[in-house]
């Protein structure tokens, strides 16, 4: 990607690495899952919150399920099994941002 340079990322050699990171920094773990009862729409975020998505295949272990602050879902219609990873991603962060007034305003600088 030709705008990776605007992310801030990190990697983690292992769960126990980035449960401890979190915890380090007092950020709470908030997971999507289906099989929430928790609407990610009535879910209030705080900042500092991370989303955790799991793997298109099978979803996250349960004990990384267990070890989350949080469990919220995005509705779906009755019968649907579950959305993309990615689209997912994207319909909790923008919650997130909304209920933070996160997005950035027009006109704003590159931090
Ligand atoms: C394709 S789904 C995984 C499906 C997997 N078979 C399962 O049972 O978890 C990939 C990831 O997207 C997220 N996801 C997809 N649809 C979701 C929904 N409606 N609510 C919450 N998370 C969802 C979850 O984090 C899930 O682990």
């Amino acid at each position: 990607m030709d705008y990776i340079d605007q992310a801030r990322y990190a990697r983690h050699s292992s769960w126990e690495s980035f449960a401890a990171a979190l915890a380090a920094e007092g950020r709470r773990l908030v997971l999507l899952t289906t099989g929430a009862e928790m609407r990610h729409d009535r879910f209030p975020f705080q900042a500092g919150d991370t989303i955790m998505v799991g793997r298109e295949s099978s979803g996250v272990p349960r004990e990384v399920a267990e070890r989350a602050h949080a469990r919220i879902r995005i509705p779906m219609r009755a019968g649907a099994r579950s959305l993309n990873v990615a689209l997912a991603a994207s319909v909790a962060t923008a919650e997130a941002l909304r209920q933070l007034d996160g997005f950035p305003g027009e006109g704003d600088e590159q931090a």
